[in-house]
């Protein structure tokens, strides 16, 4: 039977006060990344907390980086003014031809920073605390042997009347990744938030692994995560609550096409489907928010060690 019960170590944010981490710290560096599209209205708090407690406060946090996703608003500037080094996505390694999503985002985030722990905060939030990143990274800086920290917490929906409707967000987690996990990977079941958006790694270890476009990043992530560490190394810590901004069922639709897609290509990979005939890359969909023919197909981007290392990248102009 599968390590269920157990899970990943957990612990709380709690357990990671900010000195204990200075203490560990060392020459370790900590880069914090940020995806960011259309993120206007929160990315500059974000970055502000971030830069007031972890930089300015206690030098915890040696980067701020904020990946700007193709937005067509504000966000790089915002970002800029807050004190985060802005790249923009397609700038990063433009000798590749561009893809598309959050994976994409990441990837380039993973490649255009230097920290030897990468931390990944969604720049939509808005509730953020800087104990997110010092909850996440905590694990990392105290245990050699811990490679992954994914966060836990509450998910309330807020609706647009702004009233906090508890555990009803994480919509696809729970319709979707959840049930797959369970199904396919129960290893990896004692995850509370799969599809979280805030999670940390060692450079070195995110390097070795691909990362997959679109929405199916955090769900690749966790599979090959699991496959190439092992869940000993895996680790998980409750941030307490957090609020982001929602998206619409119709969008969520497409993104749970993704998260299937990418689920599919993990068990063609590891054996354990035989694909006759791949799965369909459109989803057809009908009501008001993008009505008709969606593509749900997803790309992935290689190892970035397969490349070039990650600090070859950053001495190298690549953003
Ligand atoms: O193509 C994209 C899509 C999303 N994001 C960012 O990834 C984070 C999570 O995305 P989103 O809020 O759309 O997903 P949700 O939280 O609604 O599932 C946010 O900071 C987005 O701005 C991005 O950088 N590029
Ligand atoms: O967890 C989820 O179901 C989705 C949607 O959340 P809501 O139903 O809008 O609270 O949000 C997450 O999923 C994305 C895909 O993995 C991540 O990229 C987002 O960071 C995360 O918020």
């Amino acid at each position: 039977m599968a390590r269920l019960q157990e899970g990943p170590h957990s612990s709380t944010a709690a357990e990671w006060p900010v000195d204990a981490l200075m203490r560990a710290k060392d020459t370790t560096t900590v880069s914090v990344v940020l995806p960011a599209r259309d993120e206007e209205s929160t990315v500059g708090d974000i970055v502000t907390t971030i830069r007031r407690d972890l930089v300015e406060r206690v030098p915890l946090v040696d980067e701020i980086l904020v990946v700007d996703s193709n937005s067509t608003d504000a966000t790089a500037e915002r970002a800029r003014a807050a004190g985060a080094r802005v790249v923009a996505q397609n700038a990063v390694l433009p000798h590749l031809p561009p893809l598309t999503g959050k994976g994409e985002a990441l990837w380039k985030g993973l490649a255009a920073s230097t920290g030897d722990i990468v931390v990944f905060v969604d720049a939509d939030l808005r509730d953020f605390r800087s104990h997110f990143v010092t909850g996440l990274a905590g694990p990392l800086l105290a245990d050699a042997d811990v490679c992954f920290v994914k966060a836990a917490y509450e998910r309330p929906y807020v609706g647009e009347d702004g009233v906090p409707r508890p555990a009803a967000g994480g919509r696809v987690t729970e319709l979707v990744a959840r049930p797959l996990l369970n199904m396919f990977w129960p290893e990896l079941a004692g995850f509370a938030q799969p599809l979280g958006g805030e999670y940390a790694a060692r450079r070195e270890v995110l390097e070795q692994v691909p990362f997959v476009t679109e929405y199916g990043v955090e769900f690749g992530l966790l599979v090959d995560l699991l496959e190439l560490v092992g869940l000993d190394a895996m680790a998980q810590v409750d941030l307490g609550r957090r609020t982001h901004t929602h998206q619409s069922v119709a969008a969520l639709g497409r993104m749970a096409g993704q998260i299937m897609h990418t689920a599919w290509s993990r068990l063609e990979r590891q054996g354990r489907v035989l694909s006759s005939e791949p799965p369909a890359g459109t989803l057809l969909q009908f009501g008001t928010d993008g009505a008709g023919l969606a593509d749900i197909t997803v790309a992935e981007r290689p190892p970035l060690a397969s490349l070039v290392s990650g600090r070859e990248l950053a001495r190298r102009d690549v953003a």
